[in-house]
């Protein structure tokens, strides 16, 4: 079999991995895709291969997986069993690079440790996206592992774009508008000259839509703006995280309410968002469903906030040619796409119903001023490329490296 370089996306409550090989010509092929979901609460690995087969579908009780190291337990255990050989390279996504790590980096003991001050900033990921990078180093500490950072498709911003209305000293010391997800919008730009070239050297709003839900601003595909900033609480409502909220409501809840600081860290990162607004579930789908006013006010309101930064990044980018919705939400809720289209309609937004319905690549009217698109993200993908590059300046003799 062809070397491998193996996709970690470690996240909150899954561990999403895919295997490439590495063919001739550099080229990645697609082996295996999968994850653990549910961990904690109903724990099940599954996983397709090139052809879209079944590899694996099994489930454990939350008493065999209750945490992230059983799970990449579980996980070594089946890429072992059905791959045989080691990969060459381990490509993880790492939510936070702060303002140093701006590419794809070779990680060692030293750097994992770097990187391990990162976890204030990003309490929901970066824990567990440093988590199987340490196991690995720990147990195989040659096997090449390399850092993918969602914040470093981001850090060419402007000073104006990177900075919050705080005295300099604190921008010194890091606390400026990371942004996230760039891992995601980087895929997005390089697919756009294929998908949808007569957009992609304009003025382009993407709309990453999942768990966490982002936008960004991309000018002739380099990003220029972010809905997200200093963590990955900011901009858009999201599952569970209110977006954007007034500081003062942070200082409400402590001093009125007597939270402490970790009180209102689980409250903004678990609480809040879809879940907390409608008081029924963080998942789209389960609001997409329901009859309970809730749910629809609910919805209507990320709707109307990803319009109005929809706005804020049309003026970042001094007007908009095109409009991409991406991720678990983006690619397959026609009815919020609609809405965000119709609240955006003062920008000449408009979407053809049955392209919407159908989830088509091009979705606008031909009447649209705006062309609108449905491009599916791959993370993985673009981790595995970055992976392969650093791999071969790895293993370039010392003087043909550039
Ligand atoms: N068919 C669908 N219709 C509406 N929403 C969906 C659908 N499939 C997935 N989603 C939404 O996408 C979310 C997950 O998106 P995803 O991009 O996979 O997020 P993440 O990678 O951050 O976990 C789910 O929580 C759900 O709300
Ligand atoms: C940064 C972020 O919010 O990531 P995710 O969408 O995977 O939660
Ligand atoms: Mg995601």
């Amino acid at each position: 079999m062809a070397d491998t370089i193996l996709v970690i996306n470690a996240g909150s409550s899954s561990i999403k991995f895919q295997l490439f090989a590495i063919e001739p010509g550099e080229q990645l092929d697609r082996r295996l895709k999968g994850q653990i979901e549910g961990i904690g609460t109903r724990p099940r690995l599954f996983a397709n291969d090139a052809n879209g087969e079944c590899a694996v579908d099994q489930s454990w009780t939350t008493d065999e997986v209750s945490e992230l190291h059983q799970a990449l337990e579980k996980l070594v255990v089946f890429l072992r069993e059905y791959v045989g050989s080691l990969p060459v390279a381990i490509g993880h996504r790492v939510v936070h690079g702060g303002p140093e790590f701006i590419e794809p980096t070779l990680v060692n003991s030293w750097i994992l440790d770097h990187l391990l001050r990162f976890v204030p900033l990003a309490p929901l990921h970066q824990p567990n996206n440093l988590a199987p990078i340490r196991i690995v180093l720990e147990r195989l500490p040659h096997l090449l592992q390399v850092a993918c950072f969602d914040t470093a498709f981001h850090r060419h911003h402007s000073e104006i774009a990177d900075r919050y209305a705080i005295p300099d000293r604190f921008y010194r010391e890091g606390v400026r508008r990371y942004g996230f997800h760039g891992l995601s919008y980087e895929y997005i730009a390089l697919r756009l000259p294929l998908v949808a070239p007569e957009i992609a050297d304009d003025r382009v709003v993407v709309a990453h839509l999942g768990s966490g839900a982002s936008m960004c601003a991309l000018k002739g595909g380099k990003s220029i703006e972010s809905s997200m900033g200093f963590t990955a609480l900011d901009g858009l409502p999201m599952g569970t995280r209110p977006g954007q909220i007034d500081a003062g409501v942070v200082l409400y809840l402590m001093n009125e309410k007597g939270m402490t600081v970790k009180d209102v860290e689980h409250f903004l990162y678990h609480d809040c968002g879809l879940k907390g607004l409608s008081g029924i579930s963080n998942d789209v789908r389960d609001l997409l469903t329901s009859v309970d006013p809730k749910a629809k006010m609910a919805l209507d309101y990320f709707a109307y906030r990803i319009a109005l930064f929809g706005g804020m990044l049309a003026t970042a980018l001094g007007g908009i040619d095109g409009l991409v919705f991406t991720a678990g939400i983006g690619e397959n809720a026609p009815t919020i796409r609609q809405a965000v289209a119709d609240r955006m309609s003062c920008f000449g937004i408009k979407l053809s119903e049955v392209a919407n319905a159908k989830n088509e690549l091009c979705i606008s009217s031909e009447s649209s001023r705006v062309t609108c698109y449905v491009v599916p993200t791959d993370e993985e993908l673009m981790i595995a490329r970055h992976t392969l590059q650093v791999l071969q300046k790895h293993e370039m003799p010392e003087e043909r490296r550039a």
